[in-house]
């Protein structure tokens, strides 16, 4: 039976209706509405757009939507190949128009796709394609009826039980050699019989066998306002989780003194840290990589050495300031990390204190902080006892748009 494609598989994707059983909002009708920070049709057309056999694609639209329709396609790869057609008051008007708009355009086959099913994909068109490449003049992809169906009255009692074995739920695209439906939407509209709700039923009128293949549950239609909530949802599961790491590192000088703090936890010690703050180099390169993961500069943007408020002020504010920078921007701190490097005093007895601290300071949980110290080996700087490095890596997810 397989003969193969010969020629060119055009596409029609209504997007005309007004979407009433899924309500009014501000992004406009369903087709307009953001799943996945997108408009719906943006789903739906680029899954024909990246499919290597989609041809001229003829989007129909409702002549009020065309600012709509130029804005959700504005970042899609070949969208000025894209062939706008104004639709009708039905659905079957609208698909006519479609069809019609890709005369001229060399067109053998024709897949034709409501825009409201944003999740059609790449392994479903080859299925279709497929049966048109067998040879069969009308496709239509369906998934079987998996409730068990009845029928009732206008009071609503039941009045029977319809078996199910030979039920299939019509999805889109559906799909047909181009001059036959188009012949047979032709017709149907000459002779008024104007109430069909989708394409293969045209056919069947028009006595063209269809031919089922297999659709994709995923492939649902949105419909009402449930649908785009849950489409929504879904797209949001699957992005890309927006992970980002930033570093930061500090340096202070030790004098003659009597104690340090880091990370918010005072050490007795016959030395302290010079600085216009307390000096807390550990919390200081901490801010800068918390900075980092979302572009805000580094501490001496937000807290100038020159501004005296800052003089002799706890460093706990630097961070408490660069944590609510990252979550005004959307982020959530997953860890903090800071290496100190002294020569004295020792920090490991000091070490859990001040991973609580952190953990206080950032509102996050214990295992989340970590403090880990290391000598210089008493070379350098730091084996010198002239001053105390630190090195820290932030590490925050950001919510997607
Ligand atoms: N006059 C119409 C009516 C519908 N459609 C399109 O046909 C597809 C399936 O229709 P449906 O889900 O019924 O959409 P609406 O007609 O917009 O919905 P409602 O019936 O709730 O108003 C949608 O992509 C819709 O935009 C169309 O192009 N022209
Ligand atoms: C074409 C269709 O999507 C097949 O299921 C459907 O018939 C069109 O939507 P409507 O809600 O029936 O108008």
């Amino acid at each position: 039976m397989e003969q193969g494609l010969s020629g060119t598989i055009g596409v029609v994707v209504v997007a005309a209706g007004r979407g009433e059983r899924a309500g009014a909002s501000v992004e406009g009708p369903k087709q307009y509405r953001r799943i996945g920070g997108r408009p719906v049709i943006w789903h739906t057309l680029k899954a024909f757009l990246d499919w290597p056999k989609s041809g001229p694609i003829a989007v129909v639209i409702h002549p009020d939507d065309r600012a709509l329709l130029d804005q959700a396609v504005a970042d899609l790869p070949a969208r000025e190949e894209l062939i706008i057609v104004t639709g009708g008051a039905t659905r079957q008007a609208s698909v006519l128009n479609g069809l019609r708009a890709l005369q001229g355009h060399g067109v053998n086959y024709v897949m034709i796709q409501d825009g409201v099913r944003p999740f059609v994909n790449g392994d479903l068109l080859e299925r279709v394609a497929a049966g048109l490449a067998a040879g069969h003049v009308a496709i239509l992809p369906a998934v079987p009826v998996s409730d068990t169906i009845k029928r009732a009255d206008a009071s609503g009692v039941i009045t029977a039980t319809v078996p199910r074995h030979d039920l299939h739920a019509a999805q889109t695209p559906q799909s047909f050699f181009y001059d036959t439906i188009l012949g047979a939407h032709e017709r149907a509209a000459e002779e008024k019989a104007m109430a069909f709700t989708d394409d293969a039923s045209i056919a069947e009128w028009a006595g063209i066998p269809v031919h089922l293949v297999e659709g994709s549950i995923d492939n649902v239609k949105l419909t009402v306002q449930r649908d785009i909530a849950m489409a929504d949802e879904k797209l949001k599961g699957l992005a890309l989780p927006d992970v980002r790491t930033g570093n930061g590192y500090d340096v202070h000088q030790l004098e003659a003194g009597d104690g340090v703090t880091l990370c918010g936890i005072f050490i007795p010690h016959d030395q302290k840290l010079k600085g216009h703050s307390d000096a807390d180099v550990a919390l200081h390169a901490l801010t800068d990589a918390l900075l980092a993961t979302c572009g805000a500069g580094d501490i001496g943007d937000h807290f100038p050495p020159s501004d005296m408020r800052w003089k002799g002020a706890p460093s706990r504010i630097f961070l408490e300031h660069a944590a609510r920078i990252v979550q005004a921007a959307g982020g959530t701190i997953m860890n903090a990390d800071i290496s100190l490097i002294a020569e004295a005093p020792k920090i490991g007895p000091h070490r859990q204190a001040m991973r609580e601290k952190l953990a206080e300071i950032l509102d996050i949980s214990l295992d989340r902080c970590s403090v880990k110290a290391t000598t210089n080996e008493t070379i350098g700087f730091v084996g010198r006892r002239e001053g105390i490095a630190a090195i820290a890596t932030a590490t925050v997810v950001y919510r997607g748009a």
